[in-house]
């Protein structure tokens, strides 16, 4: 049996959504620490947070950073998309790509795991394509009223079908595969 996982979050629908993907293959514990995000791309963003989080807890720790890319902006509010929706909320969001004709957007998840204080983050970024549209379906976790994936909004959908193909169970799936050969060679 693998040993448990420190996921280092303050977000209880990330957590929720790691859990109901890796358990009971791996198991999560989770804290939560205020981890400051720098500047820079969506990889730089959550290398940082990890070494942060590597350091603060002295050992091994799982970080995840999420972005929210719309392609006429050229990956723009990308990783700042927390401070972009804070701000102007979802009809914000839509009003953001009113000048274009292009509303394709790519949700990107960029989990980071370092076994330790100084030891090299490993990334796994998992990536949804849809498109930027009008509020549909419950308002419970983030942009996901706003976000189309093949006809339905994440939030029109049952959690397990979001678990399916979301940007997070994407990068989820590399992060297994992963620990899985490194069980094999330990
Ligand atoms: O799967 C998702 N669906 C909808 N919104 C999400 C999803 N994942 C993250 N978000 C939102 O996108 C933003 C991402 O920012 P970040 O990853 O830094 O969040 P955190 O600080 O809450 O952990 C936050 O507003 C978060 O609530
Ligand atoms: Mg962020």
């Amino acid at each position: 049996m693998a040993p448990p996982i420190q996921f280092i979050t303050g977000n209880a629908n990330k957590l929720r959504e790691v859990k109901a993907i890796l358990e009971p293959q791996i198991e999560i514990q989770s804290q939560s620490l205020d981890l400051e995000e720098i500047q820079g791309t969506i990889e730089e963003v959550a290398e940082s947070k990890c070494r942060r989080a590597a350091d603060l807890v002295n050992g091994p720790v799982l970080v995840e950073d999420t972005a929210l890319c719309f392609n006429a902006l050229g990956g723009l509010p990308g990783p700042y998309i927390k401070w972009f929706l804070d701000k102007t909320g979802h009809q914000g969001l839509n009003n953001l790509l009113a000048a274009y004709e292009d509303k394709s957007a790519e949700a990107v998840c960029t989990f980071a795991y370092s076994p330790g204080p100084g030891r090299d983050p490993i990334i796994f970024q998992g990536r949804t394509p849809g498109r930027i549209v009008p509020a549909r379906g419950p308002s419970k976790f983030g942009w996901d009223p706003v976000f189309e994936f093949e006809g339905k909004t994440y939030a029109e959908m049952e959690s397990a079908e979001k678990n399916k193909i979301s940007h997070r169970a994407r990068a989820l799936k590399k992060l297994q595969t992963w620990f899985e050969s490194q069980q094999e060679t330990a």
